[in-house]
């Protein structure tokens, strides 16, 4: 076995590694890149990338059957499941192929290919040819998906995201179990490029919202387009000539089958933890494998280990993983003189239609006697009519002490920007009056923010002069 000596070992080569590779190269250490798969990341690879391009597709089905309501008819509109596929992987294949390229450009002698195992707190043995002792380990393994019972039993029958955007011509049928954030993005894309499409779900809830009157505004407009099948149990899935059959009982407890040609399972993602060995580290571990972990500085208990992406299962999120690489990079060349970062404030878009979003805290997380809610219906909003895309609902959270911008929960067209509006304000400390002051253009969707805006002036009763620096018993504020 080879032995290597570096300043800091990378586990994983995605978007978390490759960030904290890049500071700790900046930093002037030395480093070693470990991976066991392929280079790319799971982001551009089988996540963001490809289900964005398999959206824009069914985005543009979708148009052409919603035209009529224009009084625009189109006439024989075919769907060609192939070419659909073929440009997802082509522009998929761009995108993976400029990382890989930057990836493979790094020097070879620090990149090892195999599965890292911890066998001493910051030792590592890379498949069976090279041992790594590293002052500081960066754990950056990413996730995988999880295949529950039963379909675990005949898992080369089902498929996941790492599979679906190989497929080579669009299924008939497919039945979609999980109605997280992938299902409901990547069902509801199939089902507007013409596939037969039923989702199967444990409880009611659609995609990550906690707040109950937009929750129920996503399950009235979900449930008028798609086949929902909500709080199902799976009895049984077995593989049959005709696809894989299906056997659920329902809320009312009657038994039902169905056979699908294609099942894809977005039961969630699980930690790439487990076969790390974590043991070997002495750090205690929880009843799910997960060490200790601080997300203000990436650290492990108390030793060089750290720990960014969605391996943490915190914020498993594109932008998260990178901070969270940095983070890890930083502190893993520092060591033992750590820094605590500041982390961004939340925000989060399921890039259904319309598109679900949250900014800042959640709904679940607010301290309701000190919170006043402002709300807009996008049934009526201008702009969204004039679009005909008036459906959605956005709901804003502020503290009612002082009217400090706290969080939103949102479902409507064109979230993906009120988010961000709403998550830079609430960053930036925003109360509702300063959000109020800022420049509205007519007619656009960013008027609906305004209404749920001054909604929650009213509702807060905020004189313009109202400020929080004139607050300070007002902790937080
Ligand atoms: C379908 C889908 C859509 C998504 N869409 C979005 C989106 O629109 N916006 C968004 O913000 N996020 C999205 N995400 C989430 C985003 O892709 C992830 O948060 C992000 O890619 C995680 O990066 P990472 O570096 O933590 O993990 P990864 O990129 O998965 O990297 C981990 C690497 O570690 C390697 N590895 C694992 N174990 C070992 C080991 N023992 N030894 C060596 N190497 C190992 C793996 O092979 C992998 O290459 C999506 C995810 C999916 C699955
Ligand atoms: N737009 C985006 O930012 C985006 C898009 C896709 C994925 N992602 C990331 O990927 C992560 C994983 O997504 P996901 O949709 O797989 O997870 P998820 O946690 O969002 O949803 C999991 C779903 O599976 C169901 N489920 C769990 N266990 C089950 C079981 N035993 N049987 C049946 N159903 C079960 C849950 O009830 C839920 O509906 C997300 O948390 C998100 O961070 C982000």
């Amino acid at each position: 076995m080879q032995e290597k000596q570096v300043d800091v070992a990378i586990i994983g080569s995605g978007t978390a590694g490759l960030n904290a590779r890049s500071v700790v190269d900046k930093a002037g250490g030395s480093w070693a890149l470990i991976e066991s798969g392929a280079y790319g990341t799971t982001c551009a690879r089988v996540g963001c990338m490809p289900s964005k391009l398999l959206i824009a597709a069914a985005d543009a089905a979708h148009e052409i059957h919603a035209a009529g309501l224009f009084g625009v008819y189109v006439d024989d509109v075919r769907i060609d499941g192939e070419q659909v596929l073929d440009r997802v992987r082509r522009e998929r294949d761009r995108f993976a192929g400029f990382v890989v390229k930057d990836t493979q450009a790094l020097p070879a002698e620090h990149r090892l290919s195999g599965e890292a195992r911890f066998v001493g707190p910051t030792t590592l043995e890379v498949g069976d040819h090279t041992r790594v002792t590293a002052n500081a380990v960066v754990i950056a393994a990413g996730s995988d998906p999880f295949i529950p019972p039963p379909f675990d039993a005949i898992r080369k029958h089902v498929i996941t995201n790492d599979d679906v955007f190989e497929l080579e011509r669009l299924p008939k049928s497919l039945a979609v179990v999980g109605t997280g954030i992938i299902g409901l993005e990547l069902g509801q894309a199939m089902a507007r490029l013409g596939l037969h499409v039923v989702f199967f779900a444990r409880s009611t809830d659609l995609g990550p919202l906690t707040d109950p009157d937009v929750k129920a505004a996503v399950f009235a407009q979900m449930d008028s387009e798609l086949n929902l099948r909500l709080s199902t149990s799976i009895i049984d899935a077995a593989r049959t000539d005709q696809g894989v059959q299906i056997q659920w009982r329902d809320a009312e407890d009657a038994e039902h089958e169905e056979i699908f040609d294609t099942v894809l399972v977005a039961a969630g993602r699980r930690p790439n933890i487990p076969d790390l060995n974590l043991a070997a580290t002495g750090l205690e571990l929880n009843s799910r494998g997960m060490p200790p972990w601080d997300p203000s500085t990436a650290q492990c208990g108390d030793l060089p280990i750290f720990l960014a992406g969605d391996a943490s299962a915190h914020i498993p999120l594109l932008h998260e993983a990178a901070d969270e690489g940095r983070i890890a990079g930083e502190n893993a060349m520092q060591y033992p003189d750590i820094v605590a970062h500041a982390r961004r404030t939340p925000l989060a878009v399921v890039f259904t239609d319309p598109q679900i979003a949250m900014a800042g805290q959640r709904y679940a997380d607010l301290n309701t006697n000190d919170t006043e809610i402002g709300a807009v219906s996008f049934d009526d909003q201008g702009r969204a009519r004039v679009m005909g895309r008036n459906r959605g609902l956005l709901r804003i959270y502020a503290r009612r002490r002082c009217g400090t911008l706290l969080g939103a929960e949102m479902f409507g067209p064109r979230m993906e920007h009120i988010a961000h509006l709403l998550a830079w304000a609430i960053q930036q400390k925003l109360t509702v009056q300063q959000a109020l002051e800022m420049p509205f253009y007519h007619p656009v969707v960013e008027e609906g923010l305004r209404t749920a805006l001054r909604d929650l002036a009213y509702k807060l009763k905020v004189a313009d002069s109202l400020r929080c620096e004139d607050m300070a018993e007002a902790p937080g504020c």
